[in-house]
């Protein structure tokens, strides 16, 4: 599986959001992390600046949905044109119902996992989605230190992909950078959500070619 770059919004500057996407043309998605203060404690945006980013974006986005209701808000960014809604498995009550809604409007379907929620009871799950996403910081905010404890996680969610076909893309976000990716490379992921490694470099276009570099080294 080819490696991906998806540079997280989070640590953009949100007065000059167009730029900011403009910076990283040579990245495969957009990550846009969408915050309610329920689910997780910040607050970021929702569905009226992910559709202004839609029309400012030549690359595709990925919304990655840390809100208490993701069953009831989910379809709606797949209806404005998102190229992948990524849902929480803490948060949703019908999963199943709701990534298919997602899959029904268009858009790639993912499932996101917490640091601590395990994959194995997801295994059913993986024929429902398009990206498997495996935190590795608690959600909720961007410039957090990297949690290698999900390392032996990302092994086995590798593990459990390939035994279902080798077709679901799996993501890691939070933390991750130069020093970390390409133990998550080598672990099997092959999505790398960067925020502060890439919206912290002076040259932007720079660090998501050495990330994606080191990923590829190392894959
Ligand atoms: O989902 C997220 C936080 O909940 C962000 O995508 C993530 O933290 C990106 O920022 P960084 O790369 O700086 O950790
Ligand atoms: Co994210």
């Amino acid at each position: 599986m080819a490696v991906q770059i998806s540079p997280s919004i989070l640590s953009a500057d949100f007065a000059r959001l167009a730029d900011e996407v403009a910076a990283v043309p040579n990245a495969d998605w957009l990550h846009v992390d969408v915050m309610d203060n329920h689910f997780v404690p910040n607050l970021t945006l929702g569905l009226p600046i992910v559709e202004a980013l839609l029309k400012a974006a030549a690359l595709p986005i990925d919304c990655h949905l840390m809100i208490t209701d993701p069953d009831r808000w989910a379809p709606a960014y797949a209806e404005v044109g998102a190229g992948s809604v990524t849902i929480h498995a803490e948060a949703s009550s019908a999963p199943v119902r709701t990534l298919r809604e997602i899959r029904s409007l268009g858009a790639r379907a993912g499932l996101a996992l917490n640091p601590a929620t395990a994959v194995e009871p997801y295994d059913d799950l993986i024929g429902e989605i398009d990206m498997l996403l495996l935190m590795t910081v608690e959600p909720g905010f961007g410039g957090q230190k990297f949690l290698d404890m999900v390392l032996p996680k990302i092994r086995r969610a590798r593990g459990l992909i390939e035994r279902h076909g080798g077709e679901v893309w799996l993501q890691v976000d939070g933390g991750v950078s130069a020093d970390t990716i390409e133990r998550c490379a080598e672990a099997g992921a092959d999505v790398f959500v960067a925020g502060s490694a890439v919206y912290g470099a002076d040259d932007r276009e720079a660090a998501v070619a050495s990330l994606r570099s080191l990923a590829e080294g190392a894959a």
